[in-house]
């Protein structure tokens, strides 16, 4: 059982964790299912906004849907894997995008303004780099499980939602590599071209993808090992707070490559992980809807982006918010006056 006091020290405790999911509220949702066809329109006229409050009323454990307190975290981590050439930008960006992000002057800044949502930054141990995955496993047990610990901290009860979001120059690399061990197929098939690296550099990042699941592959025995290996701290911080959502009944609104790939270590333990998942924002990167498929899920938006920051989940809540109020505020047949379907 999941004690925010005692967070867990290893990966075998996030494995005993995995082993007993909370499940859905079904009562809530038996209520929400009560009464969507009291409300005021045809059946199933709001579409998938019905299947939206029907998940938010169940994970939230809540009969009424609520999206009033959403957060955003931006967890940032360094990559050791940047040595190898694989992004367009330097890892110094990670720093100075914090400082853009605390100074209210970053894209996701002016989107949760928007759509009046709570951002938090969480540096997770951003000075130090991850080791170079290319060369030796990203992370030992202890650090992968700690930054996974961390990132669960980010979750309290009573959020209405939460986004995971990333700053990490090199992440796109983790994610295709975390991506390729999980689903197999070529590594050019998961790699993308991130923050916008040329044709060059695309051969040398997917050739970096593809010789990194050959050197760890006797040592990935589940996806935690994966996530290890060739993982960074942001992303098992991610992976992290999306486990503790579902402890503690607060949905998860996944963002773009990196957050999916977070989460899809999960989902490679158990299927049914990622229940209290939704998928904002379909990247443009291309292994992104590669794995919303493996995921057997349907984004919300696809609007074209590939920032990370949680911009594209973000800039789908109100999506959320709009399907929670109508669910709770709309008048029922009876109440309003009007006749209901005649045959
Ligand atoms: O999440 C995505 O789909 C996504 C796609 C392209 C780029 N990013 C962001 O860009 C950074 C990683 O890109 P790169 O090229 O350095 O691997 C990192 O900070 C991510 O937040 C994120
Ligand atoms: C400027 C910049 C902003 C970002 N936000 C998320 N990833 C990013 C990568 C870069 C390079």
């Amino acid at each position: 059982m999941f004690d925010p006091k005692h967070p867990p020290q290893s990966l075998d405790e996030i494995r005993n964790l995995m082993a007993e999911l909370p499940s859905v509220d079904t009562e809530a949702q038996a209520a929400v299912a009560e009464r969507e066809p009291q409300l005021t329109k045809p059946a199933g006229a709001l579409g998938r906004m019905e299947d939206i409050s029907l998940w938010l009323a169940g994970w939230q454990g809540n009969s009424r849907p609520n999206m009033t307190r959403p957060r955003v975290t931006v967890f940032a981590g360094s990559h050791g894997v940047c040595a190898q050439g694989v992004s367009a930008f330097p890892a110094e960006v990670n720093q100075q995008m914090v400082e853009n992000f605390i100074n209210g002057g970053a894209a996701i800044n002016q989107i949760c303004k928007t759509v009046d949502a709570e951002l938090r930054v969480m540096e997770v141990a951003l000075e130090i780099p991850t080791n170079d995955f290319s060369q030796e496993p990203a992370m030992d047990d202890e650090g992968c499980a700690e930054a996974m610990a961390f990132g669960m901290s980010a979750i309290e009860k009573g959020l209405d939602l939460f986004v995971p979001g990333e700053m990490g120059i090199g992440n796109t690399t983790s994610a295709a590599a975390i991506a390729h061990a999980l689903f197999g197929g070529a590594a050019a098939d998961w790699t993308g071209r991130g923050t916008g690296i040329d044709d060059e550099t695309l051969k040398r990042k997917t050739r970096v993808v593809g010789d990194a699941i050959i050197l760890h592959k006797n040592q990935m025995h589940d996806a935690l090992d994966v996530l290890r290996c060739v993982g960074g701290r942001e992303i098992a911080a991610m992976a992290g707070a999306i486990l503790a959502a579902r402890y503690q009944r607060v949905p998860v609104l996944l963002d773009g490559y990196v957050s999916c790939a977070a989460a899809a270590t999960l989902a490679a333990i158990r299927g049914d992980a990622l229940d209290h998942c939704m998928i904002g924002h379909v990247s443009v990167e291309p292994g992104h809807k590669r794995l919303i498929e493996k995921l057997g899920k349907q984004p919300l938006l696809d609007f074209g982006m590939r920032l990370g920051e949680g911009s594209g989940a973000a800039l789908a809540i109100p999506l959320l918010r709009a399907s929670a109020e109508c669910h709770n505020g709309m008048a029922t047949f009876a109440k309003a006056g009007v006749a209901s379907r005649s045959a």
